[in-house]
C-alpha cells in the first residue's frame, strides 16, 4: 500500500473549495495537508473562516488547519494542489505552483485555452494528459497545470462525445438552466433569483461553444486539434441550488435512427483507463426512460455526483435529434471532476 499523496486545496473556503474538502475526506490516495484562501481568511483556522454550505458535516481533519496565503512559497508539503481559485487570481499564481514542482488540478478557466494545457475529462480524452510532458519542457516546469471544464460544458460533453464516437457530431445548439451554486457563495442575490430566470451569465456562452471542441479534439504529436463541430449556446441561471440541466439539439454526420442514439447512451461503458480510479462512477451515463427525467433534485447525486443523466431523446425538426442532459455542477462539473483528473495523473506519474 503506497503512502497517500499530500495535497493542498487552493481557495478552500469557497463553494468549490468546500466540495474539494468534503470529497477528499478519507480519499484513498490523497490527504489534505495544506489549505489556502484570500487575505480575508489567512491565519484563521478553516472552521473560523469558512461558511460551510454542504449537508455532510465539515471534516474533523481540516477544522483546525490554518489557512495559508495563496502563494507557491506557502506550500511546504503538497505534491498536488486542487485549485478553486477565481480565474484572475489563478492566472497569476497557478504557474508559480507548477514551477515549484506542484501538479495543479484547476477548476479555474484561466488556462483552459492554453494550447499546452489539457481540459481533461478522463472518460473522454485521457490521452490529452500526454501533453503534460511537452508543457513541462516548454514552460520549464517540474509540476504542471491540468484543468477541468466549465460546469455547463461538463453537463453534456460525455454523452455528446459518446454519440460523436459512434456517428460523428456535426453541430449542436444548447440551452442551459444553471444552478445558483455555479455563481459561488454568496453568488446571485436572492432578490434577483427567487421567482426568476436570468438569461445572462458572463463569458459562459463563449466557454460552452469552445471547450467541447478542445475536449473532443484529437491529440497527436504534442498538439490538440479542435473538433470541427459547431456549437451555439444560450446560458441561463435558474432557481435550483445544485446541478446544471442542458436541453440540446444536434445533428450527426451519419443518418441514424433515434433508437441508434438511445442504444449508444444506454449501453455506454466507462473506458478501461478510468476503471479503478476512486472517483470513477459505475455508470458514466445514466439513461432515463421516463418522459419527465432527468431532473436536478432527483438525479444530481447519481454516481456520487459523477454521472451524467440523459433522457428525452427525440427527433428534431431542424437538427436531427434533441435530448436533455444533466450533471452536478460542483461535483462532476468542478471539484469531483478535478479530483478524477488528479487520480488519472496519480496513476500515470506515481503508479497508483
Ligand atoms: N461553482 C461552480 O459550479 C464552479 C466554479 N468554477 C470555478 O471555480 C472557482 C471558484 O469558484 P467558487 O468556489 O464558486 O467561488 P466562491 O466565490 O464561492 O469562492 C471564492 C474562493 O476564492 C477565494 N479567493 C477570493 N479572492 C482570493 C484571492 N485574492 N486570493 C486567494 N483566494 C481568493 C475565496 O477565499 P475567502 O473565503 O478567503 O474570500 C474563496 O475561497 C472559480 O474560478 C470558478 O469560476 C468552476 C466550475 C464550476
Ligand atoms: N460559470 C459557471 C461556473 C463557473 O465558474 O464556470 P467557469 O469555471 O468556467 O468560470 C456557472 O455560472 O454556473
Amino acid at each position: 500500500m503506497k503512502n497517500k499523496i499530500p495535497v493542498a486545496v487552493l481557495a478552500a473556503t469557497g463553494s468549490v473549495g468546500q466540495r474539494f474538502i468534503s470529497l477528499l475526506e478519507n480519499h484513498p490516495w490523497f490527504e489534505v495537508v495544506e489549505i489556502t484562501a484570500s487575505d480575508r481568511s489567512v491565519g484563521k483556522t478553516y472552521q473560523e473562516a469558512c461558511h460551510w454550505l454542504i449537508t455532510d458535516p465539515m471534516p474533523e481533519s481540516v477544522k483546525n488547519l490554518t489557512l495559508l496565503p495563496t502563494e507557491a512559497n506557502s506550500l511546504q508539503k503538497s505534491v498536488f494542489a486542487f485549485s478553486a481559485l477565481p480565474a484572475d487570481i489563478a492566472k497569476n499564481v497557478e504557474p508559480d505552483f507548477a514551477r515549484k514542482g506542484i501538479y495543479v488540478c484547476s477548476n479555474a478557466s484561466a488556462y483552459r485555452k492554453d494550447p499546452l494545457v489539457p481540459i481533461l475529462v478522463p472518460e473522454v480524452n485521457a490521452n490529452h494528459l500526454d501533453i503534460l510532458d511537452i508543457q513541462q519542457k516548454t514552460y520549464g516546469w517540474s509540476g504542471g497545470i491540468i484543468t477541468n471544464p466549465n460546469c455547463t460544458t461538463c453537463a453534456f460533453v460525455v454523452p455528446l462525445n459518446a454519440i460523436d464516437k459512434a456517428y460523428g457530431v456535426q453541430k449542436a445548439i444548447v440551452f442551459s438552466m444553471q444552478a445558483i451554486s455555479g455563481a459561488g457563495y454568496p453568488g446571485v442575490a436572492s432578490m434577483d433569483i427567487i421567482d426568476n430566470v436570468i438569461p445572462y451569465i458572463g463569458g459562459e456562452e463563449e466557454k460552452v461553444e469552445y471547450e467541447p471542441t478542445k475536449i473532443m479534439g484529437s491529440y497527436q504529436d504534442g498538439k490538440i486539434s479542435l473538433h470541427p463541430m459547431v456549437i451555439s449556446a444560450h446560458t441561463n441561471r435558474v432557481a435550483v441550488v445544485d446541478a446544471h440541466t442542458i436541453c440540446l439539439s444536434f445533428s450527426t454526420n451519419q443518418k441514424v435512427s433515434k433508437d441508434n442514439i438511445i442504444s449508444v447512451l444506454k449501453n455506454y461503458q466507462m473506458p478501461e483507463i478510468c476503471i479503478g480510479l476512486p472517483s470513477c462512477p459505475d455508470r458514466g451515463i445514466v439513461y432515463h426512460e421516463a418522459d419527465n427525467r432527468p431532473q436536478p433534485r432527483l438525479d444530481r447525486n447519481l454516481g456520487r455526483g459523477m454521472s451524467t443523466s440523459v433522457g428525452r431523446i427525440r427527433e428534431d425538426s431542424i437538427f436531427d435529434f434533441r435530448m436533455v442532459s444533466l450533471s452536478h455542477n460542483t461535483i462532476m462539473g468542478a471539484a469531483g471532476g478535478s479530483i478524477f483528473n488528479g487520480e488519472l495523473l496519480a496513476r500515470r506519474k506515481f503508479g497508483f
